[in-house]
């Protein structure tokens, strides 16, 4: 049985080779034609910049291909008829057949070899080979040993970090091809010789870098990547000038997103069972305030309350009161008291010797510890001129940023709606749109088709700033005459009434459910019968088979359900898939927030008043696009807590939650509660606000310098600098505010729109992103308030607000775990011996027809879309699919559908978000935030409970009166 599913993920790999090996070489008769672009699925336009697309001419080298000197392996079976070289990537665009990239060459770009790894069967293949192999070794390895790879692989980014950060990669780079000895390396960036081999060779052994010889070194494909392109040169100037930073500047981000993983993103992640298991708090623990996420244990900030996105702003003032602090329990971290800054003194033998500087927590001062040999430990500037000692790292978030775009398919939003169905000059309205790096991709693809589309950029005023920066300098005519950009604060009424479609790309995903609610409602308040909303996010796909048939939450969703792969692949293809989680648990550790799975997004959506109808996802990605329309906004549950019950329980659990309208018996019941809640929702909300540059992984917002890092993330209601809230000043004084902004126009819908060039030509802002001027206090304002939106009336026919339930006003915060619950069924899932049943099966009947021979049936994998790879046309391919380990194909059509094939048990599950089959439907977090943090009102807080009032206003009329100037203390970034 276990030989047979091997041989069968032996057989997934061999035909998943022979369609690469087809795409190749049927791409040499083009080559030889005419210039090939880089591929883009779906023949989505391509938005690299031309420089990229350009074909070199023949023979042409580009800065790392080399021509010589790599080795190479001996080619595989299955490539031996081709030209196997390693050596001239670029020169594979010449007449011969191009092979597929090779592990040992430095990564180029520009090769053909390359440009084919994009191609819609190539990915699909691709994904085969590395689901298949990681099924494969799964299965054969020693578990102990894969438990050791689970649970040591810790020192795989340990070792990136220090690869990154110690400028290996352009040392190397420099050497060229033939590698350089530990030693050389070591005299130039000081680290020991000895180590340094250690951590190179344990590289080397996951691929990562290539030893030609016994302690010499080379890159590859992978390591390259994280090549700055900058001179070691140039980065020990910048060391000694401590502007470390200044490596990532004009970058492609990868070696700044390496960096950002490897150091603030594991350190995090190593915290989540402090955080999600053993902190006494229930608060921390079920919450998602990105104040209490594992970062804040990993890097001590949890008592001061500063999420990941403040500390990087340098915030630290305490806004928790001891009491308040219950997790000082937890053993906090240190991640964040070591600045990456290097000095170099001379040692005793007059080499240049980098030493790292300590920087004692908080103060600057020198650390005291051993100070042996040469080391000598010097204070590194305790700020940078902005006041901030985490510039290094604010500056390398914000270029990390623009090294994932990769992640989603290029010109995917283009499919993701059909956007041809839209009447003559409809309103697309791109909330929270950054720079409108997708709505520059829309506008320019579709101008010359005389759709007449006008678009509306959302963001906060700084943002709004630099996109218009953006456009000006990369598409000036469309700007005001197709596009416009407005300052708007998604957690207050939208503005805009007309829109034909509200697009929300990776906007939801940096939000936890109640947050998330919060800006859904806002455009569900704001929608006509007819429009549109369009949530582009990650999807997270389940590691089952997918119920979707069965699953009331999931019916009637046009491609909600997907093509399976081959048995015994996993459904969602396993390690092929892994960046999604990588992706969701990121957001987790970092800001509490997640991506969703298709049924999350459902729920959630739901419980504001959109329905999701359809879904499209692209081949080879996790990225999809969700179309909802309005439907009836369900009552807002009513919360209440017993605060009784948790007198004298300081830290005691768990607390009482009642709702759906519960009423409580106690007399004067909620009042407490209620400014509690208030201060806490206020707390929340300013705190998350600066949170506003959440990963953009896969994003294509370009904002990179420190100054775009801390416009994305910078400029909603942000803490006066040195104002420490307190029981009495809860909002960290009353500092009144600047006036807000006018609010930009909205578009003139008679504006002609003016030729465009074609969306090929669309060049991203990569690279070309301007560098905003240092901001001025007059930039940085704050967000318009609702007020504002009231009082300023937008240009444009703004039709009256659809009438909404009155329980929707209440702006009650939402989950979608424990009331949505009861209206849906619960999800099955279905337990893997399921599969093993299945599998088994089908491997007898197999063996009864064709006894020693199984082989999968090979089905092309489809994630959804409309890529459907041809089957394979080689013989070899042909003989693998006429033996078949799963239904024959006949039987089910030509692939797996995961709708109604699901067989076997089952097992029932009431938790609807986080997909754990175990446990009654939790109560929404903030019942728990609510109650938890009551307890310590009651018990400790009196004062703070006075300094709101006792009126029962939302919490968004808190958000305006904090935009009025009336709680919040301003601070404005420094340039
Ligand atoms: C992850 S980025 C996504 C940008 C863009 N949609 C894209 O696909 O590239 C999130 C965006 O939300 C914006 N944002 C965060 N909080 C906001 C708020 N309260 N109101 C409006 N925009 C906000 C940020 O400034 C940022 O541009």
């Amino acid at each position: 049985m276990t030989i047979a599913i091997l041989r069968s993920l032996q057989a997934i790999i061999g035909s998943a080779i022979d369609d690469i090996e087809r795409v190749y070489a049927s791409s040499e008769h083009e080559n030889s034609q005419e210039p090939i672009s880089r591929h883009t699925p779906e023949g989505a336009p391509s938005t690299q910049p031309d420089n990229e697309t350009a074909i070199p001419e023949a023979g042409q080298k580009t800065s790392q291909s080399n021509s010589q000197a790599y080795a190479s392996p001996p080619p595989s079976p299955s490539m031996a008829k081709t030209s196997y070289s390693v050596s001239e990537p670029s020169s594979s665009w010449s007449s011969c057949t191009p092979d597929f990239p090779s592990l040992d060459a430095p990564y180029d770009p520009t090769s053909l070899s390359e440009a084919l790894t994009s191609h819609p069967e190539v990915l699909n293949a691709i994904s085969r080979i590395v689901a298949a192999a990681g099924h494969m070794t799964a299965t054969v390895q020693t578990p102990f040993l894969t438990l050791c790879d689970a649970t040591m692989g810790y020192h795989l980014p340990s070792c990136m970090r220090l690869l990154e950060a110690s400028h290996v990669v352009e040392i190397l780079r420099e050497a060229g091809p033939a590698g350089l000895d530990v030693r050389s390396i070591s005299e130039k960036n000081g680290v020991s010789p000895r180590k340094l081999a250690h951590i190179l060779r344990l590289l080397a052994t996951h691929h990562i870098l290539r030893e030609v010889s016994p302690d010499v070194f080379t890159l590859n494909r992978i390591s390259s990547l994280v090549d700055s392109g900058k001179s070691f040169a140039e980065l020990k100037r910048y060391q000694a000038e401590a502007k470390p930073e200044m490596k990532y500047r004009d970058t492609n981000g990868i070696a700044a997103f390496v960096g950002l993983c490897s150091d603030e993103i594991q350190k995090s992640s190593a915290y989540m069972t402090e955080t999600y298991y053993l902190s006494s708090s229930r608060y921390t623990r079920q919450g998602s305030e990105p104040g209490r996420a594992p970062f804040c244990f990993a890097f001590d900030t949890v008592k001061t309350g500063t999420g990941f996105f403040g500390w990087l702003e340098g915030q630290a003032e305490p806004c928790f009161t001891k009491d308040e602090a219950e997790d000082e329990r937890v053993e906090t971290g240190r991640g964040g008291t070591f600045a990456p800054t290097l000095r170099e003194p001379k040692n005793s033998k007059g080499l240049q010797t980098p030493e790292r500087v300590i920087r004692s927590r908080g103060t600057g001062t020198p650390s005291s510890t051993t100070s042996t040999d040469s080391e000598a430990v010097s204070p590194v500037r305790k700020n940078d001129d902005s006041g901030n000692s985490n510039r290094f790292r604010l500056e390398r978030f914000g270029k990390a940023m623009s090294g994932t775009d990769g992640w989603e398919t290029p010109g995917a939003v283009l499919n993701g709606f059909d956007w041809h169905s839209l009447a003559h000059g409809s309103t697309v309205v791109d909330v929270g749109g950054g720079i409108g790096s997708t709505t520059m991709l829309l506008a320019t693809a579709f101008a010359s088709e005389g759709l007449g589309l006008k678009f509306i950029i959302q963001d906060r005023p700084v943002v709004c700033e630099m996109g218009e920066k953006a456009w000006k300098a990369k598409c000036p005519e469309l700007l005001n005459s197709t596009a416009t950009f407005q300052v708007h604060d998604f957690f207050s009424p939208q503005p805009v009434r007309n829109a034909a479609v509200f697009l929300l790309r990776v906007v939801l995903h940096d939000w936890p459910d109640d947050f998330a609610c919060k800006v859904l409602l806002q455009l569900r308040e704001a929608a006509s019968s007819e429009t549109k909303l369009l949530i582009g996010d990650f999807i997270l796909p389940l590691a089952c088979p997918d119920n979707v048939g069965e699953d009331s939450c999931l019916e009637g969703i046009d491609g909600a359900a997907t093509t399976m792969p081959p048995a015994p692949l996993l459904p969602n293809l396993g390690k092929a898939s892994a960046n999604v989680f990588w992706m969701d648990l990121t957001m987790r550790v970092m800001f509490n927030s997640q991506e969703r799975t298709l049924r999350e997004s459902v729920t959630l959506a739901l419980s504001a008043g959109w329905k999701i109808i359809r879904v499209s996802r692209t081949s080879g990605s996790s990225f999809g696009y969700m179309v909802a329309i309005p439907v009836a906004v369900p009552p807002q549950p009513e919360k209440t807590i017993d605060i009784r019950s948790t007198e004298g329980r300081m830290g005691a659990e768990p607390i009482e939650i009642k709702t759906q309208g519960e009423v409580p018996e106690y007399d004067t019941p909620t009042a407490a509660y209620k400014e509690k809640k208030r201060r806490d929702d206020m707390e929340i909300i300013e705190r998350a606000s600066s949170r506003c540059g959440t990963p953009t992984f896969g994003s294509n917002t370009r904002l990179s310098s420190m100054q775009e890092a801390l416009a994305r993330f910078g400029g909603g209601i942000v803490k006066s600098k040195g104002t420490s809230r307190s029981k009495s000043t809860p909002f960290g004084g009353a500092r009144p505010v600047p006036p807000p902004p006018s609010l930009k126009p909205a578009l003139s819908l008679t504006t002609t729109v003016r030729k465009r060039p074609s969306p090929l030509s669309v060049p991203p802002l990569h690279g070309t992103s301007p560098v905003p001027s240092p901001i001025s206090p007059k930039t940085i304002t704050r967000r318009m308030s609702l007020a504002n939106f009231r009082s300023q009336p937008l240009s444009g026919s703004l039709a009256p607000p659809p009438p909404l339930p009155n329980a929707m006003r209440q702006y009650q915060p939402l989950s979608p775990m424990s009331p949505r619950s009861a209206v849906h069924p619960p999800i099955l899932r279905r337990a893997s011996h399921a599969q093993l049943s299945q599998i088994a099966a089908a491997h007898t009947h197999s063996q009864q027809s064709s006894p020693g021979i199984a082989s999968p049936s090979l089905i092309p994998v489809r994630a959804g879309g409309s890529t459907e790879p041809a089957l394979p046309s080689s013989t070899a391919g042909q003989l693998r699919a006429s033996v078949s380990l799963g239904p024959p194909a006949d039987s089910q059509g030509s692939s797996r559908k995961r709708s109604g094939t699901v067989v076997g048990p089952y097992i029932a599950s009431s938790r609807v978000n986080d997909g754990s089959p175990l446990g009654a439907p939790a109560p929404s977090a903030f019942d728990r935030l609510d109650s938890e943090r009551v307890t310590h009102s009651r018990q400790s807080s009196t004062t703070s409970r006075s300094s709101l009032g006792e009126g029962g206003i939302s919490v968004l009329d808190v958000a305006a009166r904090i935009e009025r100037g009336e709680f919040a203390a301003h601070r404005t970034p420094s340039p």
